[in-house]
């Protein structure tokens, strides 16, 4: 379709929508166009941003998306990666068409996607912004072009995106994969082999989605003529979960499934072994069916072990903590202790090294509390300076002081009002600000700076350290009594070398990070013998890298980067470790911060304040 002028657009969408056109009129735009105006009652005239989400809404909406937003983060990076070159942004939404993950292009493009609000909360459902990729794919549950003129909207006739939904382990919507350009001289037919790309990077996010929901059970790949289907099934060969292709094909339902229907009366292979192997796939009444590849539960994949027994499926709210604290006897003690708990707002202060998941596990607290549906509020106390720390923190009134925002700032206790904050690094937090902490505790309100009154807030306050909290408030380096305060319960994360479920942590993020691969016995050994200064963090990191390394699908002790570290865990040889780890991030990514922040999974300003701190010099 050639560009044409915003009047010319609007005309030409009204007269297709209204039939009166017969171009395309059994196009799925054209139906999409019909659908616009008829039922959502739009206006291919109107003019404005999308709808957008603010940062707090955009982590609420983004919570139950936590799992698949981590799993398919490995992928996106590479999608985005292969596409940048081209001009195209790429994103991950949910199934309402809410962007939570974006990566845009880069250089002049960039410029055009945040002026237009394309990225990170934005909302682009077809029922408000009209025939788009995003919203159109969603409402129709099949991947779509939307190649620039094609859009309801004419201001959004700039761009061209193609989007693939994407499915749970369940085989329901879970959200879609959306790349978009700006770059008036790609062609239709130069987007149709990018969507082709996306609907890989696609398909293969659900298969690590699927294969890591089951990783208890075996999974079959059954092929079919729009690609293959996996079904999971246990040791009695009962089938337990199917991908939505795989339902499609053999006309499996929720109900069959939680009937325990035996794998047999849909395909037959002989033998299942032990390892992954190449089968051929009879049907049910012996008629050949194809190819087909049988792989062991993945929990069963490092040597030597015995298949892990099938964690209880968590109860509810409580499961993203159950997950964490694994089959840690200190840590499960500890979920317990939380449980019995219950609503009762007593502030909760997590010790732990650094990257042990403190705030994974005071995001899960959060999750399993009945304010679970208000705002989830992070600061990094050690990332600022006091002055910023203040301002973020208590909030302002307009024109506090000079450089404040015109409007000024609600600041975060007050955002968190209802939900709950999270102090990281508490440590760090310098004495005149612990004093007003402290009375907002005390008074349960707040006094923004330059305010004429109060703000009553109801907040649960969640702290973390990695310090010795007691030892400084003996030494007078953090006040006493808030100290006090902060620990209604204190809870201590152990460090990953000291978790007695550390084989299963291990094989679940190699699972997660390295999927489809497995480990050599002597990858396993390593990893198993390795202390880990950097934790979680460093697990997911080398595994991540490893997998990318592994050839012929197997991670050798070679493939593990794991730098010297004596095994000892005194602080100076954890900087040590932590600090080697950074200098081979920066050295990988030429010095560039952003991106061996990004490789290190922590924030720019976390990883800036830990280059201070370490003196690391980047110039190097
Ligand atoms: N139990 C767990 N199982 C798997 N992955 C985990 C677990 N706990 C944390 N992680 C992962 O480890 C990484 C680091 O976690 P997180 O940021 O919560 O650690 P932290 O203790 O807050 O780190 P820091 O002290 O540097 O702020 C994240 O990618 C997180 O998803």
């Amino acid at each position: 379709m050639a560009s044409l002028s915003a009047s010319n657009h609007v005309a030409r969408v009204l007269s297709v929508a209204t039939h009166a056109a017969d171009v395309d009129a059994e196009s799925r735009i054209a139906n999409s166009w019909r659908r616009c105006l008829i039922n959502h009652k739009l206006d291919p005239a109107r003019q404005g941003p999308p709808q957008t989400l603010t940062e707090a809404e955009v982590r609420n909406v983004a919570e139950p998306m936590e799992r698949l937003i981590r799993l398919a983060t490995p992928e996106l990076e590479d999608l985005a990666r292969v596409l940048r070159e081209a001009g195209y942004c790429v994103n991950l939404a949910d199934p309402n068409a809410t962007m939570l993950w974006s990566r845009l292009p880069g250089e002049a493009d960039t410029e055009i996607f945040l002026r237009w609000k394309v990225y990170t909360g934005s909302n682009f459902s077809e029922a408000f912004e009209g025939t788009n990729g995003l919203g159109t794919a969603l409402a129709e549950e099949k991947p779509i072009l939307v190649h620039r003129d094609e859009h309801f909207r004419a201001q959004w006739s700039i761009f061209s995106c193609a989007v693939t939904p994407l499915f749970d382990e369940a085989g329901r919507l879970g959200g879609a994969v959306n790349i978009t350009s700006c770059r008036d001289d790609l062609s239709r037919t130069a987007h149709q082999l990018a969507l082709a790309v996306t609907m890989k990077a696609t398909r293969r996010i659900e298969d690590v989605v699927f294969r890591n929901h089951f990783r208890d059970a075996w999974i079959a790949t059954v092929p079919g003529d729009g690609g293959s289907g996996l079904v999971a099934y246990d040791d009695d060969r009962r089938i337990v979960g199917a991908c939505r292709s795989a339902r499609a094909m053999l006309g499996l339902t929720d109900g069959l499934i939680a009937s325990g229907i035996e794998l047999s009366h849909y395909v037959k292979f002989d033998a299942a072994r032990a390892m992954d192997e190449i089968v051929e796939l009879r049907r049910a009444d012996g008629r050949p069916l194809g190819q087909g590849h049988v792989a062991p539960p993945l929990r069963a994949r490092p040597p030597g072990r015995q298949p892990v027994a099938r964690r209880e499926a968590p109860a509810g709210r409580f499961e993203g903590l159950n997950r964490l604290a694994g089959s840690d006897p200190g840590l499960v003690r500890s979920v317990k202790r939380l449980r019995s708990i219950g609503d009762r707002n007593l502030p909760i202060l997590l010790h732990g090294e650094t990257g042990v998941g403190k705030d994974a596990f005071a995001r899960a607290i959060h999750a399993a509390s009945s304010r679970a549906r208000s705002n989830y509020v992070a600061l990094n106390c050690a990332a600022m300076p006091e002055s910023l720390i203040d301002a973020e923190l208590f909030g302002y009134e307009a024109g506090a002081f000079t450089g404040a925002r015109r409007e000024g700032s609600k600041g975060l206790i007050v955002q968190a009002d209802g939900g709950t904050l999270f102090l990281d690094e508490i440590g760090d937090m310098p004495i005149a600000l612990q004093t007003r902490l402290l009375r907002v505790l005390e008074n349960r309100e707040v006094w923004p700076l330059g305010a004429l009154k109060p703000t009553a807030v109801d907040i649960r306050l969640i702290s973390a350290t990695h310090r010795d909290l007691g030892r400084m408030a003996e030494e007078g380096a953090f006040r006493t009594d808030l100290y006090f305060r902060l620990r209604g319960m204190e809870i201590r994360l152990p460090a990953l070398r000291e978790r007695a479920d550390r084989a299963d942590v291990i094989a679940d993020i190699a699972v997660e990070e390295a999927s489809g691969c497995r480990l050599s016995a002597a990858a396993w050994s390593a990893l198993l013998a390795y202390p880990f200064p950097g934790n979680m963090r460093q697990l997911r990191h080398v595994l991540r890298l490893a997998g990318c390394t592994a050839e012929d699908g197997v991670i050798s002790d070679t493939d593990l980067d794991l730098p010297p570290f004596g095994g000892r865990t005194s602080e100076p040889d954890l900087m040590a470790a932590e600090r080697a780890t950074i200098v081979e991030a920066l050295r990988r990514h030429g010095g560039r911060v952003t991106e061996a922040a990004k490789a290190l999974r922590l924030s720019r300003a976390t990883l800036y304040r830990k280059i201070r701190q370490l003196k690391i010099d980047t110039a190097q």
